[in-house]
């Protein structure tokens, strides 16, 4: 019954408009995007600046991690203090619905240089890629959060900087009471969910595999493994299969970052 009427109100609720106040001093310029948890919406503040505004969808209000998950993102955001993550502005309830404002990174996502700009990579410039985004990570982990997320939509850069957004599903490593939050059933959901730093290194090999099949010629229409389709060097395979978790991960960011270095 609970289930259904989480169903209804989920499929009932539309998405702010534009132009419209939220906040007192929000104005509404576009919807960014539509997740699991919210909406996310790119708004002017009355000084003009273009920021982000998340929204929690209504069914998420329901439950009490639903309730707790933008102050956690709030609290993340507060703790990573570098310019290569969005600050973190308001956290401020409205209507009995939940927002969070923070800083627009201004560049492209992977997903838009790899899909819409059609850039793409050799094994050295995906590598080198890799490089700058494991620093990134480096001081995610040394802070003691896993990010959880770092897919394509979540990680950009423009002509100076590289930027990683989106810490919603971050947790602190020792916060493994977020394990039993939900039950992943999926194996690979398993592998991206686990609260330790290879589950970080696991999203980053399949953001390899997406930068690396930007070049990739198909000479047969048979689907083959990337290790078949893709002509990687020994020491290329050696870390993205470490990073996949066929073989031994990496236990933490250096050691990858170190062989990462001798693929550039
Ligand atoms: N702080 C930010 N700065 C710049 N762009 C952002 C920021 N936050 C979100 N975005 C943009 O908004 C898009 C949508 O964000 P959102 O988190 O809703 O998306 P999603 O990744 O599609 O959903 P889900 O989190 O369920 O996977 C992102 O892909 C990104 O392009």
């Amino acid at each position: 019954m609970k289930r259904i009427y989480s169903k209804l109100i989920e499929v009932s609720e539309k998405p702010l408009k534009t132009a419209e106040l939220i906040g007192g001093k929000y104005i509404v310029v576009n919807l960014l995007g539509k997740g699991s948890y919210g909406y996310t919406y790119l708004v002017n503040d009355q000084q003009g600046n273009l920021l982000v505004l998340k929204q929690l969808r209504k069914y998420k209000m329901l439950e009490e991690s639903g309730r707790n998950s933008f102050k956690r993102e709030a609290n993340i955001l507060k703790t990573l203090n570098c310019s290569a993550f969005p600050t973190f502005y308001e956290h401020f309830e409205e209507n009995n619905k939940q927002f969070i404002v923070m800083e627009h990174k201004k560049g492209s996502t992977f997903e838009e240089i790899i899909f819409r700009e059609n850039i793409s990579y050799t094994e050295s410039s995906a590598f080198n890629e890799l490089y700058h985004i494991l620093h990134l990570v480096k001081y995610i982990h040394e802070l003691g959060f896993i990010h959880r997320d770092l897919r394509i939509p979540n990680i950009l850069k423009n002509d100076k900087e590289y930027f990683i957004i989106d810490f919603g599903l971050a947790r602190k490593l020792e916060d493994q009471t977020s394990l039993i939050e939900k039950k992943v059933n999926h194996l690979e959901k398993q592998l991206y969910r686990e609260i330790a730093f290879k589950s970080d290194f696991y999203a980053l090999g399949h953001f390899l595999l997406f930068l690396l099949y930007s070049s990739f010629e198909p000479i047969s229409k048979k689907k083959r493994s990337w290790e078949e389709e893709l002509q990687l060097t020994p020491i290329a395979k050696k870390v993205l299969r470490k990073m996949l978790q066929l073989d031994e991960p990496y236990a933490e960011v250096q050691l990858l970052i170190n062989d990462v270095k001798e693929c550039i």
